[in-house]
């Protein structure tokens, strides 16, 4: 099907920008880019609007969401050679609102290290100083309540006032109970409970996160609704076409440099073209943005001319450099007695609950009850002194400026190498899943909670490419995780580190039913057998990041320091694919503090184009 220059009904001929992709990070650039009455903007979004939807909305229905079509794009991974060839589920939010509309909303600050690491690796004008005003702009947090500060030990926020002014709603709900309180004591024994707010970047310990859930309506906070609210949808110089997919980015090659002049879209199979005057800006997310790159002529020359796609220019680092979180799930059977979100199964339970939200937005369906800890490098016997540590790293080759920086981080005892996470349910791992629901629908008939243990700086790097030159086809996602075998030297002593947290005289551990089961039946205390544990339970905390990252180009950069495609004019990355290195924790506030400074890169650079 050719594609033609002509503007789909409705549409001007040009905007001045054109965001492909409104998801997380898209719908904050429309938002403050539009603030600028002279600007013209026009955002593409290939899913529908869903931001009246009840299953997007109430916090505790999001299982409902995953594997379908009209909400996600559920990518598989290949098989991973070092998980037993298990294959990886990784949904994806396809509607406004992106993966913000269908995450976990748990809302964690990255550690200043990780984010400083970034400046290492190339890039002196992004480290966490240059980060924390956007930090406090795209949320407000609301205070905690004073009990739970108290089950959650919270002793350390100053939380006398909101943190932040802006858009996204976070909150810590009153769900918590006699779990998070073991949760807490337990850290407490091991002398690890937070003495610090995780706001500040240094935490070390256990502490309770937040979630982007409105405190007032207990409905989920996110992109599509809070940056994109009635009054800026009303703003004449603001365009949002939903359902449309981005084919590819059309280039001016008769220059010097190719420019980016528009995209191709796709609108119910009808082909058609779209100008942008100033910037194409992708925000189509880590797994997608690379991909409309390389069908758009950029990318790996050999992988272009393996689907006949001309090539606009080369830059092999395109797709490459891809990262995720690694988290080991590990389910262990509770006591009769203890709370645990397995009891969901029951039709009756869950219809009692959905009531309740209903009635007056009570009970768990408007909360979330994980709670969190950082930790240096620990194993079984507790944190790892500085010579097993020394012991541990010797003889290894740290050249590349990207394992240097992470070996640092993941060295230094103050420094959260883990992130534990209370999960109140079961987790089910299947050797190929259908979906993300797939692990959260309790199929055992006992009632569990999880440990789950992430790896916070992995040094594994995978890739992503497309498989064919149509556009709809999903592209080939290998995370690679634990190709870097240090990455599985460090998992498995995080997860022998467990063993302490479900202990019989632990607090948590006596909430637990000490002679039931456990998935998988097998215990960390032996190094070989936390690495089979790994095997059998490590899947995606879905932080793909990285794929479009932003590097000196000669170090395998695909963005400059202003986001800018090197190579092009007028197009840059926006999104989660830009970062060089995983931040520490739960991504989304990076994605959207990342979004918010990027708006104001490209107002600043606007100006300077036409002097305004
Ligand atoms: C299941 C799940 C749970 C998570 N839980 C948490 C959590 O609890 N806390 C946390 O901090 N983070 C969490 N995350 C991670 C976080 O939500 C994401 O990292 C972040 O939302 C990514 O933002 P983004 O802007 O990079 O991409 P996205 O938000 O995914 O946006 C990309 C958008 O581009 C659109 N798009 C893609 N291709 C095209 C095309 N060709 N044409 C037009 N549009 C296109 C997509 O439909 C989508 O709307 C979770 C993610 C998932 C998937």
């Amino acid at each position: 099907m050719g594609s033609v220059a002509v503007p789909l009904a409705g549409l001007e001929e040009s905007y001045d920008y054109i965001i492909v992709g409104g998801g997380t990070a898209g719908c904050v650039l429309a938002n403050r880019l539009t603030e600028d009455k002279d600007v013209r903007v026009l955002l593409l979004e290939a899913g529908d609007d869903r931001t009246t939807d009840p299953l997007v909305l109430t916090p505790g229905l999001v299982a409902g969401v995953y594997g379908k079509d009209e909400y996600d794009w559920n990518f598989q991974s290949v098989p991973q050679s070092t998980l037993n060839n298990r294959i990886i589920n990784q949904a994806r939010g396809k509607m406004l609102g992106g993966s913000s509309a269908l995450n976990f909303m748990m809302l964690v600050y990255p550690s200043k290290a990780s984010i400083d690491a970034w400046a290492a690796v190339g890039n002196p004008n992004w480290n966490f100083e240059a980060l924390k005003p956007y930090l406090k702009k795209f949320a407000t947090v609301d205070v905690p309540s004073a009990s739970t500060k108290d089950i959650c030990s919270i002793t350390y926020n100053n939380d006398t006032v909101a943190y932040g002014d802006g858009p996204v709603q976070v909150s810590f709900g009153e769900g918590y109970g006699v779990t998070n309180k073991g949760w807490f004591d337990t850290f407490a024994s091991l002398d690890l409970l937070s003495k610090r707010d995780a706001r500040d970047g240094q935490a070390l310990g256990a502490f309770q996160n937040a979630s982007s859930i409105d405190p007032t309506t207990k409905t989920r906070s996110f992109s599509a609704v809070t940056y994109l609210t009635p009054e800026v949808r009303a703003r004449e110089n603001l365009k949002i076409l939903t359902n449309t997919h981005v084919n590819k980015v059309l280039f001016d090659t008769t220059g010097p440099e190719p420019v980016a002049t528009g995209v191709e879209i796709n609108v119910n199979g009808i082909v058609s073209q779209v100008s942008a005057s100033l910037e194409v800006i992708l925000s189509a997310g880590a797994l997608q943005s690379p991909q409309i790159l390389e069908l758009s002529g950029v990318g790996s020359k050999e992988i272009l001319a393996q689907h006949n796609i001309p090539v606009v220019f080369e830059n092999p680092a395109v797709g490459e450099g891809m990262q995720d979180h690694p988290i080991v799930c590990q389910s262990f059977e509770v006591k009769e007695g203890t709370p645990s979100g397995d009891v969901l199964r029951d039709p009756a339970v869950l219809k009692a609950l959905l009531d309740m939200y209903t009635a007056d937005r009570s009970g768990p369906l408007g909360q979330l009850t994980i709670s969190v800890a950082y930790t240096p490098l620990v194993n079984k016997t507790g944190v790892i002194s500085d010579e097993g540590v020394k012991k541990l790293f010797a003889g290894r080759d740290f050249s590349n400026p990207a394992r240097a920086a992470i070996r640092d981080i993941v060295t230094n005892p103050n420094e959260p190498t883990f992130q534990y996470i209370l999960f109140p349910t079961q987790v089910h791992i299947a050797d190929k899943p259908d979906n993300m629901a797939t692990h959260l629908i309790p199929v055992e008939p006992e009632n569990f909670l999880t440990v789950m243990t992430i790896l916070n700086s992995p040094f594994s790097r995978g890739s992503v490419h497309i498989q064919s030159s149509d556009p709809k086809a999903a592209p080939v996602w290998d995370p690679k995780y634990n190709h870097d075998d240090l990455d599985m030297e460090l998992l498995a002593r995080g997860v022998q580190f467990v063993e302490h947290l479900v202990a019989p005289e632990s607090a948590l551990g006596k909430l637990l039913n000490q002679s039931g089961r456990r998935l998988p039946q097998l215990k960390g205390d032996d190094l070989e057998t936390a690495k089979e544990i790994v095997r059998q339970r490590q899947i995606s905390v879905f932080h793909v990041s990285g794929s479009c990252s932003m590097r000196p180009r000669e170090q395998g950069g695909v963005v400059n320091e202003r986001l800018q495609v090197y190579g092009a004019k007028g197009l840059r990355v926006v999104d989660a694919s830009i970062f060089p290195i995983e931040p520490a924790g739960n991504i989304q506030s990076v994605v959207y503090s990342v979004a918010e400074r990027a708006a104001d890169l490209i107002k600043e650079d606007r100006r300077k184009a036409v002097k305004v």
